[in-house]
C-alpha cells in the first residue's frame, strides 16, 4: 500500500498493492494501521456511506462544521469520478487551493480527506458507485458547502458546466467569499 501526501497538508492518496491471478484480483481497500502511521494520529471511522450517480452528476462541495467536522476516506468500487477537495482551513498555507484526482474502479485509488477540507466529485461514468468512511456522524444542521463553480476557487471540472446534474441544494450553496465556517 503506497500512501502519498498531496500538496494539501493532511490529505493523502492511497494506492493499494494489487494481486492478480486467474480468478481476478485482490487488494486491501482500507488498513487502519498504515493510514494512521501516514496521517500521524488515530482515526476512528464511525459511518460508511455509499451513493450511486448518473454520468455528469456533481455532488458538492460539502463539509460539516464545528464539532461535527468529518475526515473521510473515499473510493470508487464501480465507475469513475473526478474528485475535488478544497482547503478551507483559514490557518493553512494552502487555504483556498484545490486538489483533484481521478478515482475509479480501475485505478483502485482512495483519497483520505482530513477535517477542514470541502469535498465534491463529478461522476464520469453511468451509475458510478461512491463509497466513503467518515470519522463523525452525519449531522444535518452542521452541513456546510461551497458552490462548485465558485469563480475565486476556479475549479476546472474538465466538463461542460451546462449539462451537469446537480441537486437544488448544491446549486444554492454560497460562494467561497461568503462562506460561514
Ligand atoms: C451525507 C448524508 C446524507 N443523508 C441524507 C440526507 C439527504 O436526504 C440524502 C441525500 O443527501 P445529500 O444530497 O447531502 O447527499 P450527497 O450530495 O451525496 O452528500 C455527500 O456529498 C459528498 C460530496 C460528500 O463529501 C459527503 O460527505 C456528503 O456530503 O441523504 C444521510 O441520511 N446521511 C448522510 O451521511
Amino acid at each position: 500500500m503506497k500512501i502519498t501526501e498531496t500538496f494539501i497538508k493532511g490529505c493523502f492518496i492511497i494506492q493499494p498493492k494489487i494481486y492478480e491471478d486467474n480468478r481476478g484480483l485482490f487488494f486491501e481497500s482500507f488498513k487502519e494501521n498504515d493510514l494512521e502511521i501516514a496521517v500521524g494520529k488515530s482515526i476512528n471511522f464511525v459511518q460508511d456511506n455509499q451513493s450511486t450517480s448518473k454520468k455528469g452528476t456533481l455532488r458538492g462541495l460539502h463539509f460539516q462544521k464545528g464539532e461535527f467536522a468529518q475526515s473521510k476516506l473515499v473510493n470508487v468500487p464501480y465507475g469513475e469520478v473526478l474528485d475535488v477537495v478544497v482547503d478551507i482551513r483559514t490557518e493553512s498555507a494552502t487555504y483556498g487551493k484545490y486538489f483533484k484526482i481521478k478515482l475509479s474502479s480501475k485505478n483502485h485509488t482512495s483519497l483520505y480527506v482530513p477535517r477542514g477540507l470541502a469535498h465534491g466529485f463529478l461522476s464520469l461514468q453511468e451509475n458510478t458507485v461512491f463509497n466513503y468512511k467518515c470519522d463523525n456522524y452525519y449531522h444535518n444542521e452542521s452541513e456546510g458547502g461551497i458552490l462548485y463553480n465558485d469563480l475565486e476557487l476556479g475549479i476546472d471540472w474538465e466538463h461542460d458546466n451546462e449539462n451537469l446534474i446537480i441537486s437544488e441544494k448544491d446549486r444554492g450553496l454560497p460562494s467561497f467569499k461568503n462562506l460561514l465556517l
